[in-house]
C-alpha cells in the first residue's frame, strides 16, 4: 500500500440550489486517519463524493495522488463506503463479499480477511436481510477493504454501532493508516474526533478548522472538541 494524498483547492459544490461546499481548501495526508466532522447537512457527504469523483463540481480542483478525482485509473485504488449500505439482501455476508471480490477481480482468498477485519466472521453465513444496520454497514466496509485500497473514504461508518465496536473499528482505521493507507472518515459525533490524527471541522459548507485534536484544544482553550467547535462558531459569527 502506498497511500494516496488528497488535495482540494477552493472547492465549490451546489446541490439542490444550496451551496453544499463553499470554497474549501485542504489536504489529506497519507498514513493518517483524518476526520471530517460537522453537523448534519454541513456538506460532508458532498465533499466525499467529490473525492471519489461522483459529484458535479461547481468550481475548484480535487486531486488524488496528483491525479484529477474521478479518473479511471483511481477507481480500484479507492474504497468508498456510503451511508446507504450497498449489500444484496438475499445473499449471506460471505456471498456478498465474494460477489464483489469477483466483480473487482480480487482473489477469493481476500474474502475471509476482509470479513474478519470488520468483526463479522461469526455472521459469515447469515443472510444480509437479517443483519442489523451496523452489521450491514460493516459488510460494506468489508467490501471496501477488498483489494487493499490506497485511499479509504468512509461516510459515517460508525453510526449505530455500540461503543465496543466503534472502538474496534477506529482501531482498524489506525492499523490501516499505519500500513500506509490514507483514511478519511466523516462523523457528526464530536466525541469521535479525539480518535483522529487530524481533524477538519466543517459547518454550512465551510471549513472552520484543520488541526490535530490536541492542537485544536490548545488553541481554543476548550475541554473537548465539541466545546472547541462551539468556541470557533461563536468567534466567526
Ligand atoms: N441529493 C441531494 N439533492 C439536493 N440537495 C442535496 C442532496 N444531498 C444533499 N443535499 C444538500 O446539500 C447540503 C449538504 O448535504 P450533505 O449530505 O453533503 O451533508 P452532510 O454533512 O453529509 O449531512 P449528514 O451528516 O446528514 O449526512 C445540504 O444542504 C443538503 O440539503
Amino acid at each position: 500500500m502506498t497511500g494516496l494524498a488528497v488535495e482540494i483547492r477552493d472547492l465549490h459544490v451546489v446541490r439542490g440550489g444550496r451551496r453544499a461546499v463553499d470554497g474549501v481548501t485542504f489536504t489529506v495526508p497519507t498514513g493518517q486517519v483524518t476526520g471530517l466532522l460537522g453537523p448534519s447537512g454541513c456538506g460532508k457527504t458532498s465533499l466525499m463524493r467529490c473525492i471519489v469523483g461522483v459529484q458535479v463540481v461547481e468550481g475548484g480542483t480535487v486531486s488524488v495522488g496528483g491525479i484529477p478525482a474521478g479518473a479511471a485509473e483511481l477507481r480500484d485504488r479507492i474504497g468508498y463506503v456510503t451511508q446507504a449500505p450497498s449489500v444484496y439482501d438475499d445473499l449471506t455476508v460471505e456471498e456478498n463479499v465474494r460477489f464483489f471480490a469477483r466483480v473487482l477481480g480480487v482473489p477469493a482468498s481476500e474474502v475471509g480477511r476482509c470479513i474478519e477485519a470488520v468483526d463479522l466472521a461469526d455472521h459469515r453465513t447469515q443472510v444480509a436481510s437479517r443483519l442489523s444496520g451496523g452489521q450491514l454497514s460493516r459488510v460494506s466496509l468489508a467490501v471496501a477493504l477488498l483489494g487493499s485500497p490506497d485511499l479509504l473514504v468512509l461516510d459515517e461508518p460508525t453510526v449505530g454501532l455500540d461503543p465496543v465496536l466503534r472502538r474496534d473499528l477506529w482501531g482498524l482505521f489506525h492499523r490501516l493508516a499505519d500500513a500506509g493507507t490514507t483514511v478519511f472518515v466523516s462523523s457528526h459525533v464530536m466525541d469521535e474526533a479525539e480518535r483522529c490524527d487530524r481533524l477538519l471541522l466543517m459547518r454550512q459548507g465551510r471549513l472552520l478548522a484543520d488541526a490535530a485534536p490536541a492542537d485544536l484544544l490548545e488553541s481554543t482553550g476548550a475541554r473537548s472538541v465539541e466545546h472547541a467547535f462551539l468556541t470557533i462558531v461563536d468567534t466567526v459569527s
